[in-house]
């Protein structure tokens, strides 16, 4: 039986990448730092996904094991025997997984020359070539040689909306019924993994900047937006009408970024925006604004969801009016379990908003944009 292994047995793991692998044949071995959540699925060997329509379907996911990151000499074998690795781990995690990759692939190098690749399903931008850098810090010249040719490092765009799960069950997982799992055929190494669900890109730009600039960036200003008016789940957020509008604005603005740039048609851009607003529409979902919104300062970092695209708008004339709306909200989001949301509001009372814009977003305050998202700051 094919061997996958995957890191990150949360809640995209379980409810989407477990799941499709189960599905197309492998025998799923998740990692996981999370102790309880190893245990459970060691003594279980299964979980059950449920779709969050009418009728609520599920499906079971069945001869799964896991084990723990932190042993990194078991996860480095099972790397070694693997026929895919796969992670859903979160973009900041990325480095701290990569030790326990470089071993294996090691191990894997010394012992067989047969292909593996290791696909990052993260909400970034060329996030398995993010994580090819850290693994190869981690190895020796002789075995990245041989990596070069054996070890491939597709980069994927995922898109499933898996909220935090609510269920007494702790493996048990709640997702959409949409899916999409776009790889990079090109960097493949060997033979594609057939899995039914993958469709396989020759150039993934174009399809993650779409995925990451409208899924994520409406999600995004949803969630800040809602957040500051009070709203607790994203479909609340979709019937107020100014903060669907503001939405709606901003899927313009990245549609038309992103027709200019990669070529989509404008109509094909307009029906994809039209299916996402009802993804986000789905009461049974019960997505929390907080969810969507964590992690404030990857999110506002340059190369994503808000400043990417309000910088690239901006250099093709695009008026990223509602970008801008969404920039200040992501700045003024403070809830108390964010970590990160802490951070930004702690320095922008010692600092105030004028040192805190180019810190966290890298806009320049000479920029147009910074007077638009400082306009709005200071209008409060
Ligand atoms: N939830 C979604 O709707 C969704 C959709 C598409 C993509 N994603 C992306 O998938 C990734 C995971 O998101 P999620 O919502 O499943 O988060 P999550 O918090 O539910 O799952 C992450 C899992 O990774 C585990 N983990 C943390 N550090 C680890 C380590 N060092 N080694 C192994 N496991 C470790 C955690 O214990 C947790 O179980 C993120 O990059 C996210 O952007 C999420
Ligand atoms: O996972 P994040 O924190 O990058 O973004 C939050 C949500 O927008 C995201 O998880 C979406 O639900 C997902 O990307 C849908 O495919």
């Amino acid at each position: 039986m094919l061997q996958a292994v995957h890191f990150g047995a949360g809640n995209i793991g379980r409810g989407f990448i477990g799941q499709l692998l189960h599905q197309a044949g492998y025998e799923v071995l998740f990692v996981d730092v999370n102790q309880e959540l190893v245990d459970e699925l060691n003594r279980r060997r299964s979980y059950e996904v449920e779709l969050a329509t009418e009728g609520a379907s599920s499906s079971v996911v069945d001869g799964v094991r896991a084990i723990s990151g932190r042993d990194v000499q078991v996860v480095a074998q099972a790397i070694a025997q693997a026929d895919l690795v796969t992670t859903a781990v979160g973009p900041h995690v990325l480095p701290h997984i990569a030790e326990a990759i470089a071993s294996g692939i090691s191990l894997r190098t010394k012992a067989s020359a047969e292909p593996l690749n290791i696909i990052a399903c993260e909400n970034m931008i060329g996030g398995s070539e993010h994580l090819k850098e850290h693994v190869y810090d981690f190895l020796g010249e002789a075995d990245r040689k041989l990596a070069d040719k054996q070890i491939g490092f597709p980069n994927a765009a995922v898109d499933r909306i898996v909220p935090i799960q609510q269920h007494d069950d702790k493996l048990r997982v709640t997702v959409e019924p949409f899916y999409e799992w776009v790889v990079d055929r090109s960097q493949v190494v060997g033979e594609a993994p057939a899995i039914n669900g993958i469709t396989y890109v020759a150039g993934i730009w174009p399809y993650i900047e779409r995925k990451l600039f409208t899924v994520n960036t409406g999600h995004a200003v949803l969630a800040y937006l809602g957040y500051l008016r009070g709203k607790s789940t994203i479909d609340e957020a979709m019937r107020d009408e100014s903060i669907l509008a503001a939405t709606r604005g901003a899927l313009s603005e990245t549609g038309a970024l992103l027709v200019q740039k990669h070529g989509f048609d404008a109509q094909t851009m307009a029906k994809y925006r039209e299916k996402i607003l009802e993804r986000f529409s789905n009461p049974l979902l019960s997505d929390q604004v907080t969810r969507v919104a964590r992690n404030p300062i990857r999110k506002l970092s340059p190369d994503d969801r808000l400043v990417g695209p309000a910088m690239q708008c901006a250099e093709k004339g695009i008026v990223p009016e509602n970008l801008a709306l969404a920039i200040a909200a992501a700045l003024r989001f403070d809830d108390p379990a964010d970590s990160e949301a802490q951070r930004i509001q702690a320095d922008a009372e010692q600092a105030g908003w004028e040192q805190i814009l180019p810190k966290y977003t890298g806009i320049p305050l000479t920029h147009p944009l910074a007077a638009m998202i400082l306009g709005h700051l200071e209008s409060r």
